[in-house]
């Protein structure tokens, strides 16, 4: 299947999701990776593609190497491998490297193409589209970063084999979350329907590209409705930061950020009790974290004002209205934020 993100401009691509064809470049190529997907499915790779110079970068793995550092290390490559500005980066991994890959494209020499290739569920359902790049800081999550759309997208469900369950779990996070802000069929389809590897995998990935590329074609550079998408992040990045990246998964602590969403959105009149259990009933089907014990809910809350939705002292939330539906706003009171945060 291919599915298009239209921009209505130059910067629109296609998003393959099949098996990955043989891909030819013109032109010289630097690889960005890491030293599992590299042991795993690197020779996978040159077997599909080729290049006027082919080389290679790789980068360590993890979310807490997603910084400037490393960034750094990818810049040297491309000036080792002499990049010029008709040259293109090719991200080979998952949503660290997609996002970091895309951010040095997008500075490179002040911009050059790179493509996507995701190799987790995660990265596969979510990262690898829309052009959202950047690092993380001391501060927080992707705050410095650039929207950068890839050039193409291959989407090859076959890389999952490897995948560990936890990484699964986390993937499934984000489709979730998909499924409750937009499109409540998916989720009963969610409901009624296991995942795994070898089964349902390529529809659920085809649903989820679907409703990001609706959302990315409609509001590129969330002005709007793309901040639906953040739904569970709110909560999940000051989870994230607070644990330095290390405790839990990018989709770990979305599962988390989610449920303190939906309790909000109960104690708000937007969700029912009963959505509230059927979304953590599925979040858990897959193991994935529900609650996270906070030490202080006041520095918690104070670490929303770094979010990149906040602005004039407003913190933007993303509440559920029901499962399929979801609302966009800036007027929660913090007292009724205070109150469920204490309940976790
Ligand atoms: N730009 C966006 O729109 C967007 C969307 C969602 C998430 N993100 C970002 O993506 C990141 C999370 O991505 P992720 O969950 O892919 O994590 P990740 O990139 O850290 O990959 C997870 C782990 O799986 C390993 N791995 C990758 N492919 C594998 C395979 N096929 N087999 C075995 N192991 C494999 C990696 O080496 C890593 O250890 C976060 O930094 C998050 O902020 C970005
Ligand atoms: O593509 C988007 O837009 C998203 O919000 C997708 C999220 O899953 C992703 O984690 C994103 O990086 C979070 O947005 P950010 O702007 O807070 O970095
Ligand atoms: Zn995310």
């Amino acid at each position: 299947m291919t599915v298009k993100i239209d921009l209505n401009n130059e910067n629109s691509y296609e998003i393959y999701i099949e098996k990955l064809k043989k891909i030819s470049f013109d032109r010289k190529v630097v690889v960005v990776t890491n030293p599992t997907i590299a042991s795993f499915h690197l020779e996978y790779l040159k077997d599909n593609l080729s290049a006027q110079e082919l080389s290679f970068c790789t980068i360590p793995d993890g979310e807490e190497y997603k910084n400037m550092q490393t960034l750094e290390q990818i810049l040297e490559s491309c000036f080792l491998a002499k990049l010029d500005r008709k040259s293109l980066l090719v991200a080979f991994g998952g949503g660290v490297i997609g996002d970091m890959t895309g951010f040095a494209a997008s500075i490179y020499q002040r911009g050059i193409d790179f493509i996507q290739i995701p190799t987790t569920l995660l990265s596969q359902v979510d990262a690898s589209v829309g052009g959202k790049t950047g690092i993380n800081n001391r501060f927080g999550k992707n705050l410095i970063g650039s929207f950068h759309q890839p050039k193409a997208v291959y989407i090859d469900s076959s890389f999952l084999k490897t995948l560990p369950k936890r990484e699964f779990g986390a993937g499934v996070a984000e489709i979730i979350k998909m499924a409750v802000c937009f499109n409540k069929d998916f989720f009963m389809w969610l409901e009624n329907n296991d995942l795994n590897y070898e089964k349902n995998i390529d529809i659920a990935i085809q649903k989820s590209v679907q409703t990001k590329a609706y959302v990315v074609s409609v509001d590129e550079k969330e002005q709007g409705l793309r901040a639906a998408l953040n739904y569970g992040h709110t909560f999940g990045h000051v989870i994230e930061n607070l644990t330095n990246y290390k405790t839990y998964l990018h989709g770990e602590a979305v599962g988390i950020g989610m449920c303190m969403a939906n309790a909000l959105a109960v104690k708000l009149g937007f969700m029912s009790e009963d959505d509230e259990k059927r979304v953590e009933k599925l979040l858990k089907k897959y193991e994935i974290p529900t609650t996270y014990k906070i030490k202080d809910v006041e520095d918690f809350y104070e670490h929303f004002f770094l979010d990149k939705k906040s602005s004039n002292s407003k913190i933007k939330f993303i509440l559920p209205v029901g499962i399929g539906d979801c609302k966009i706003t800036d007027e929660i009171k913090r007292d009724d934020v205070i109150e469920i945060l204490k309940g976790f």
